[in-house]
């Protein structure tokens, strides 16, 4: 048996689609004690009362801030899987954090490894072509469009494009229906799908002259971002500040 004490976790939006997986990867983790189980209702204090060193949220956009803010407050460190993430979102996460330098939070969009290189693979593609959109498709239950996955991964390809001088991507559209050619993210555009039976699904597509390029990831379980919640309980509580993306936290 290991001497080292296992970390305590609480889980915020407990009794949720993610947050029902999660209490169970927790507690079926060795090294991790689930200590606090907290949903809508719930007296949040419990929490610190059970003596959780690390939070997971899987709330909602509406009820993350409120909740992190409340989790830094209490010397909690915070593992983030909650979609909603602005970049003002996150300046306003880092300011929360100034004071605190023993503290980590970690927003992750993603948790699945496919998708943490799909966002990788895109960004590395952005360079080399004119044209590229993200399509997401997910359950109809999901309350934000479009996804958070989506967001960032759009916000990798502008970022990549504008470092390599590509001009806005091809694009002749003077009459649309309101919402045909999706949302326009950073220059981006993004297409949300919500059908029963997905649960999370994205694709990216590039274009140039005689050619296109797919990078597709699909998520058929919601037991596929547990390794990556886990990972990301484990980093938190050695890494002070705070960490966007499970990228940074893969060796
Ligand atoms: N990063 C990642 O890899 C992933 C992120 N997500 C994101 O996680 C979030 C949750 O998704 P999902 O589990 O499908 O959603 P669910 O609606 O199934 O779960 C959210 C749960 O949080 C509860 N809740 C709402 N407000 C609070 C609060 N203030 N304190 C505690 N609990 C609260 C809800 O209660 P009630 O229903 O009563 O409101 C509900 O039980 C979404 O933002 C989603 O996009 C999802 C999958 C993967
Ligand atoms: O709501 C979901 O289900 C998911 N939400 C996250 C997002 O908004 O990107 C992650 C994944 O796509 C599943």
């Amino acid at each position: 048996m290991s001497d080292v004490e296992p970390i305590r976790v609480g889980v915020l939006g407990a009794r949720g689609r993610m947050g029902t997986e999660a209490s169970r990867a927790v507690d079926g983790a060795d090294d991790l004690e689930l200590v606090a189980m907290v949903d809508e209702g719930d007296w949040l204090h419990s929490v610190a009362d059970a003596g959780a060193q690390v939070v997971v949220d899987f709330t909602n956009p509406g009820a993350v801030m409120e909740n992190l803010r409340w989790c830094i407050d209490q010397d909690i460190h915070v593992v983030v899987g909650t979609s909603g993430f602005t970049t003002e979102r996150l300046d306003q996460v880092r300011a929360w954090l100034e004071p605190k330098p023993d503290l980590g939070v970690v927003v992750a969009p993603n948790f699945a490894i496919g998708a943490v290189l799909m966002m990788e693979f895109a960004a590395r593609a952005a360079r080399y072509f004119e044209s590229v959109e993200v399509v997401e498709m997910h359950h109809p239950q999901k309350l934000d469009a479009p996804s958070g996955t989506a967001l960032r991964t759009a916000q990798l390809i502008a970022a990549a494009r504008a470092e390599a001088g590509l001009a806005k991507a091809p694009d002749a559209t003077e009459e649309e229906m309101l919402g045909a050619r999706g949302s326009d993210v950073e220059g981006v555009r993004v297409h949300s799908l919500r059908a029963s039976g997905l649960v999370a699904h994205q694709e990216v597509l590039f274009g140039a002259a005689g050619e296109t390029l797919t990078i597709r990831h699909d998520s058929f379980d919601r037991k596929s971002f547990m390794p990556g919640v886990l990972l990301a309980v484990r980093e938190v509580v050695k890494r002070p500040g705070l960490t966007v993306g499970l990228g940074a936290l893969l060796a």
